[in-house]
């Protein structure tokens, strides 16, 4: 602990869509007092920044552009993260089922992950960040001294997500939502650049049928397992 260039701990939270990263990863935050990264957010402010300019979702390099004019903020407000696109308030639309297919495609491209790969490094400050997303203990921070990768099946995942938009008046098939979970997990789990899989040192966690408080309990437990010495 000597080290003056030992960098600020990270607790990485990687998996598919629905396994719990955003919530464990936000109360993990509040609870060690750490930055929170939602590495998805960025990529779906990149989507969102490409749907508006009506950009081809194929043109990679319109793509890496795109991604590296990219003028996202991130805003803690009230404990809850806005963020800011071009100074505008995207929070609640990048949630929508058409950015987080196009993020998923978008994330596929190697030059828009190269393009954003720093800024995601950068949120790397004292006394520590938990990074939640899909590569954050493969790629982005390969040296994070705890590194998870929850999961839970598709069909507990769909109806994790149905629940949630049913919370904010909206009604959409279970059928349809279990049929996008399973696009985007081939999606993200099959693409060349940093696909969706466990870090050979994570530990994997299936949150199926277990609650958040004790997902959370789990997840402390490690911390402190892998931190302490
Ligand atoms: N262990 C769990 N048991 C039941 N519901 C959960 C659990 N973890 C998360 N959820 C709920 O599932 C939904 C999706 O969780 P979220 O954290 O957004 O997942 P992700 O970030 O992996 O996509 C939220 O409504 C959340 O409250
Ligand atoms: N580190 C990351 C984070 C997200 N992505 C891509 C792949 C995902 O399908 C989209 C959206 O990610 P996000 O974590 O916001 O999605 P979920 O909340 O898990 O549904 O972005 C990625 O490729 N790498």
């Amino acid at each position: 602990m000597n080290d003056t260039n030992r960098l600020p701990p990270v607790v990485t939270i990687d998996g598919p869509s629905g396994s719990g990263k955003g919530t464990i990863a936000k109360l993990l935050a509040d609870r060690l007092g750490f930055t929170l990264l939602d590495s998805g957010a960025l990529y779906r402010a990149a989507a969102l920044a490409a749907l508006q300019k009506e950009v081809d979702l194929a043109d990679e390099a319109v793509l890496t552009q795109v991604a590296k004019d990219l003028d996202v903020r991130f805003l803690v407000s009230d404990g809850r993260l806005q963020v800011l696109l071009e100074g505008r308030d995207i929070t609640n639309e990048i949630r929508m089922e058409r950015v987080s297919m196009a993020a998923s495609t978008v994330a596929a491209i190697p030059g828009v992950r190269a393009a954003l790969l720093q800024r995601q490094r950068d949120f790397r400050l004292e006394p520590g960040l938990v990074a939640d997303g899909r590569d954050m203990g493969t790629t982005v921070f390969p040296d994070a001294p705890v590194k998870v990768y929850l999961t839970a099946t598709a069909e507990e995942r769909a109806r994790r997500r149905e629940a949630q938009l049913r919370e904010k008046g909206v009604s959409v098939s279970l059928r349809d939502l279990l049929d996008d979970i399973r696009a985007r997990d081939a999606q993200d789990m099959n693409r060349k650049a940093s696909p969706l899989a466990p870090a050979e040192d994570a530990v994997e966690l299936d949150s199926t049928g277990v609650g958040i408080e004790e997902v959370l309990r789990r997840v402390l437990a490690l911390v402190q397992e892998r931190t302490s010495s």
